[in-house]
Parts: structure tokens; sequence; C-alpha cells
């Protein structure tokens, strides 16, 4: 599904009344029915309560008359509109909508200044719900005065509240909340999701999040120039089709994993075993020598490789002709997790990206070798997915800001460097040098835990190993490693949730994304 900005759908609205001929007042009555159809699924005695609807100037407050039109039509008469602007100002399907309602013997309350707060207060005190229609993508600056106060008397009121399209106040094109923003509870956004009730800090705004039909046109969305896509469980099932009976640990392919250093074999073990969790016929683990006789027990289903190693005990450039060797007969590498970034094993780093012909799943100080030199990205002969948190991810492309601008960052570094990115924190981001990103529902704050990035490097590589190609096993990848946290937390909770339960947890994943 995309993921648009303001301008995006804005463009898409435009295209749907002026090029198919669908005039806006049937968008929003769309628009509208569907709020109140949410209204009632969330609600079941919605006909009881008391219902106070919001509407700024826009088209966003003309969806909140089509609202409170369709309310009294169903016999609802404890519902309140307000309108904070004169009616003079109101235009377009907004002002259709106006009249009607006022036709229909709606009363309509006009909060024009500061001096009403009190009264609003009162009004948002005696509703039961509270309809924000205030601003949707029209939004262009922080709000101030009237609107900030409004909104600040909304979230104070204690009430459940329903954003008409996004949140009032956040804006539809980042993650970012420039001022004062209303605190959903639930979100109707109308065709498409907007990036905004998708990234954080502002997806904290939005509560419950419904996307619903207005009746754009499909083939319009289909056919836009739109590049941000939201990764969904039907795209992601498609990985894992059913196997064939006739197959054996060969069909699925052989990776091979180097990682590890003295006090990290632990992020090398994880690595090699969620690979095999992922599906992944044969995992070989390529460590240090020093690390190579205790990861042989706690290894069991995972083959190990000694490497030469340096005087501190990393794997060397030494090691460069024994894994060019180890390589013949693997489909691809995972190269990394707690590796050091000793000047030695940066230096193999680097030239391995330059020589290995096979997908390579590149994360923690293997990024950080990388970060020191990423030309060598262009360089490549084989696909590289590079899967950083954001704090590699500053040190690859240094003085951006990485967090505000996590789509941008993504897009820009996966073209500059022809490479699939995927950018970890809440709400990973997957990026592909042809300019496509995907956001992921998946995860949650417990993921936020040592080793939970060696287990999503094992994941791709365990993906790709099995012919997938690494588009989708970064984005199948990213999803399921969200999606195995997401089961342990229903379990277990945030807090004492560890890498090793999402390792285990992989399959069961897998299992519910297939049964979907
Ligand atoms: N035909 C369409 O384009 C459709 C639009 N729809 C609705 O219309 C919304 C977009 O409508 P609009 O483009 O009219 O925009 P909005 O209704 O979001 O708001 C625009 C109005 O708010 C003012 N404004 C902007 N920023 C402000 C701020 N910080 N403080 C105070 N006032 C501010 C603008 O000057 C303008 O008058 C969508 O979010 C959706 O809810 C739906 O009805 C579906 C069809
Ligand atoms: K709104």
């Amino acid at each position: 599904m995309k993921v648009a900005t303001a301008e995006e759908i804005q463009e898409l609205d435009r295209r749907a009344i002026e090029e198919i001929g669908i005039p806006g007042v049937v968008l929003m009555e769309n628009a509208g029915l569907h709020v109140v159809r949410a209204m009632r699924d969330h609600f079941p005695d919605l006909d009881k309560q008391r219902v106070l609807i919001v509407c700024g100037k826009g088209n966003n407050g003309g969806d909140g008359l089509v609202v409170a039109r369709h309310l009294f039509n169903q016999g609802i008469d404890e519902v309140r509109v307000t309108l904070l602007a004169e009616k003079e100002q109101l235009k377009g399907d907004a002002k259709i909508n106006f009249d009607i309602v006022t036709k229909m013997n709606i009363p309509i309350i006009e909060i024009t200044s500061n001096e009403q707060i009190p009264a609003f207060r009162n009004l948002s005190a005696q509703a039961d719900i509270l309809v924000d229609a205030i601003l949707g993508t029209g939004l262009k600056d922080a709000v101030r005065g009237l609107y900030k106060n409004v909104i600040e008397s909304m979230n104070k009121a204690r009430r459940p509240i329903i954003s008409v399209d996004i949140p009032s106040g956040l804006s539809a094109d980042s993650g970012v909340v420039y001022g004062s923003c209303i605190k959903a509870d639930i979100t109707v956004t109308f065709a498409i999701p907007k990036r905004g009730v998708l990234l954080y800090p502002a997806a904290e705004y939005v509560g419950e999040l419904e996307i619903v039909d207005i009746g754009i046109p499909q083939q319009l969305i289909e056919h836009s120039d739109i590049k941000v896509h939201l990764v969904q469980a039907a795209t992601v099932k498609r990985t894992f089709r059913d196997r064939p009976a006739n197959t054996h640990k060969g069909t699925y392919g052989h990776v091979l994993t180097i990682a590890g250093s003295p006090g990290k074999a632990g992020a090398a073990l994880m690595a090699g075993r969620s690979a095999l969790r992922a599906g992944s016929g044969l995992v070989t683990l390529a460590v240090p020598e020093n690390l190579r006789i205790p990861l042989e027990i706690p290894t069991l289903e995972v083959m190990t490789a000694a490497l030469p190693e340096t005087k501190e005990g990393t794997i060397s450039l030494d090691a460069y002709d024994a894994i060019m060797a180890l390589l013949e007969d693997k489909r691809v590498l995972a190269l990394g997790p707690g590796l050091s970034t000793h000047p030695s094993t940066v230096e193999l780093v680097h030239r391995l990206i330059q020589s290995v012909e096979v997908p390579m799943v590149i994360d923690a100080d293997g990024i950080n070798a990388v970060a020191q030199n990423p030309g060598v990205l262009l360089k490549a002969k084989a696909p590289v997915v590079l899967t950083p948190h954001p704090g590699e991810m500053a040190r690859l492309v240094p003085n951006i800001a990485i967090q505000t601008n996590r789509i941008e960052v993504a897009q820009e570094t996966a073209r500059r460097y022809n490479v699939f990115l995927a950018l970890k924190g809440a709400r990973t981001v997957i990026a592909s040098p042809d300019g496509n990103v995907f956001i992921n529902p998946t995860g949650n704050p417990g993921m936020a835990t040592a080793g939970a990035g060696d287990v999503l490097t094992g994941i791709i590589a365990g993906l790709i190993s099995q012919n997938i190609i690494p588009v989708e096993a970064a984005k199948t990848g990213v999803y399921l490693h969200g999606l195995a946290g997401d089961l342990v937390a229903a379990e277990k909770g945030y807090y004492g949730l560890i890498a090793g339960d999402i390792l285990e947890m992989i399959p069961y994943a897998i299992k519910r994304i297939q049964e979907e």
C-alpha cells in the first residue's frame, strides 16, 4: 500500500475530481460516512452518546459537517457542531455541506475568538465523544492562537477523540510534531495512509488507525509516482509459499556468516542461528580462531569455521583467502555482528565488499567499517543490504539529522551507494536503490535490546539463501523480525524481552504470516 505526503494525496484528490470526474462532494460524503461507520464500530451505544464535532474552515471541517448531518439523520440528537471560523470563510465542498446542514436546522456554534474558549471547554466537558475535524492535510504550520487553544482543550477534556483523516496539528509529511496536536484515540484516514500517521513521534498521536476507501480509483493510486509504501502482511505472505515435498537442505541454500570477536561471540551465534530459524538449509559461522572451540558446543545446528586472527583476537585481513574459499558453495554472506573495528578487520571488510559475488548482508561493525570509506560500496560486485540503526546510519552519512528525516535519508543513501538499506528503529524503513521505500508496521519498544540486530541480520541472510531477492528479503525480514518481537511481547511484555526470545519466536511468526 502506498503512503502519501500532503502534496501527493492532494494530487490524487485533484485527479479523481478533475480527470475521473468524481465530484469532490462525493469524496467528502464517503469520507464522512466512513467516520460515522467507524464511530458505530467503536461505540456500540453511539445512539445514547453526546457527540461534539469540531470543524475547521477547510475540507477537513467539511468532512466533519457530513458526520454531523448523518448522526442527526440517524436520530442522535445530542450532537453539537462547532465551527472555528465565520461561516463566510467557508468555500467549495465545505460550504456546500454547511448550507445543507443549515437547511436541516442543525445548529452550528461559531467559535472565533479566545474569549469563547471557556464556553468551548464546557461544550467538551458535556460531550461523551469528540470528533476532530479541525485540520487535515491542509495544515501549513504549527497551530497557534485559537486553534491551539481548542486543540489543547480537547486533549484536556479526557474524552475519546476520533480524528478525521489525521489528528489536527500533525503534519502529513513527516513524523515530526511541530506544536500542539490532537491526541486521538481513533484516526480514520482517507484512501491511503499519510507519512505522518505512520512515523514516530507523530504516530503516537494517532491511536488506532483505520484506512478507508473513499472512492479514489485504485488505478490512480497504483500508477501515481508515490515511492513510499507500507509493508503489509499480504505481500510478506507471498515469500513463505508451501514447500514442495521433494526438497533437501541444499534447496534452501547455505549462508556464510562472518562475525564475532572476543566478548562478542554471542552476536555471531545469534546471527547464525536466526538464519536457520528463517528457513535457510545450512549455515556456516566463520569466527576468529579463538572463538571456534567455545562456539562449537552452543552452535548445535550451525557449522563453524575458524579464521586467521589478529593479535587482539579479531578476524584479520589474512582470512581473506579462506573466506573466498568458504564462499564457493554459499548463496549469501552475512557480515558484521560483533566483528570489532580493528584496522585489519576493517580492511578485510573493504576487500570482501569489492570481491564477493553473492549478495551480502552487512550489519553492525561491518557498517562501521563501511563508514570509514562508504565509496567502497560502489565497487561491490553483488547486491548489498545494510541494516544500520540510527547511530550507525549517522556514521555512514554524517552531519544529517537522521531521525527527523528517516525516509529521505534512507532513500538518498540507498540511491547514492546503490544498496538496499534497512534503517532500524520504531517503524524501520527499507530503501531500495530504485528510490522505493517501505515502512514496516511491526515491532515494539521491547525490541530495543542487545542482539536484536544480530537476529535481523541472520533472518535477512536466511531469506536470501532461499533465493528471495534482496529487496523482498529485507522487507520480509524486517516484518518477520518485528512480528516475532510482537509475539514475544504479547506473552512476556516489553521489559524482560531479550534477543534470544525473538530468535526462538521466528518459526511461530512465520506460521502466523502463512495463516494470515
Ligand atoms: N476534495 C478533497 O480534496 C477531499 C478532501 N478531504 C478532506 O479535506 C482535507 C484537506 O482539506 P483542505 O485542503 O481544505 O485543508 P484542511 O481542511 O486541512 O485545512 C485547511 C485550512 O486550514 C487553514 N490552516 C492551515 N494551517 C493552519 C494552521 N496551522 N492554523 C490554522 N489554520 C490553518 C488553511 O488556511 C485552510 O483554510 C483532508 O485532510 C480531508 O479530511 C476529504 O473530504 C476527501 C476529499
Ligand atoms: K483532523
